[in-house]
């Protein structure tokens, strides 16, 4: 499986907690920045990233700024991209079963790195379901 991963400065430090999780668990990634906790603005990162996942260069994608909306809100306007904001196992497990989510999103000021690091873990791991589930996943992208 192929993972990209980006921020903005917001998340740059919890990316880099989640990259260190993807090296030692031996997840083939690529950081696609940012490359330090200077302003830069999370469209630029969450756009370019949508589209290599939308494109299959990648499997999937991780997303952090500071709350995970503003890198959703971008990263689901790119066409083929199912990005779930997620802070919770729970949600992590459901949005792979039910909604195939291509990307994930979060917030480093909203949770810490034990528990980003628990829903990743778990939303790398997780098949998506088909069946019903399947129909409605076509349903979005029509
Ligand atoms: O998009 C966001 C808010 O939903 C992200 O949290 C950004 O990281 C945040 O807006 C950046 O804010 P800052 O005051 O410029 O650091």
């Amino acid at each position: 499986m192929k993972i990209a991963i980006a921020s903005d400065h917001g998340g740059f430090k919890l990316k880099q907690e989640v990259a260190k999780y993807l090296k030692d668990n031996g997840y083939d990634f690529t950081d696609f920045g940012t490359d330090s906790s200077d302003s830069v603005d999370y469209p630029d990162y969450a756009k370019p990233l949508g589209t290599k996942v939308s494109a299959g260069e990648f499997d999937r994608g991780i997303l952090i700024c500071g709350t995970g909306i503003g890198m959703n809100i971008a990263a689901n306007k790119v066409e083929g991209v199912r990005c779930a904001h997620v802070h919770d196992v729970y949600s992590a497990k459901l949005t792979r079963q039910h909604n195939d989510s291509n990307v994930i999103a979060m917030g480093e000021r909203v949770i810490g790195p034990g528990l980003a690091v628990d829903i990743i873990d778990t939303w790398l791991k997780t098949e998506f379901e088909g069946g019903r589930h399947e129909r409605r996943v076509k349903k979005i992208e029509d």
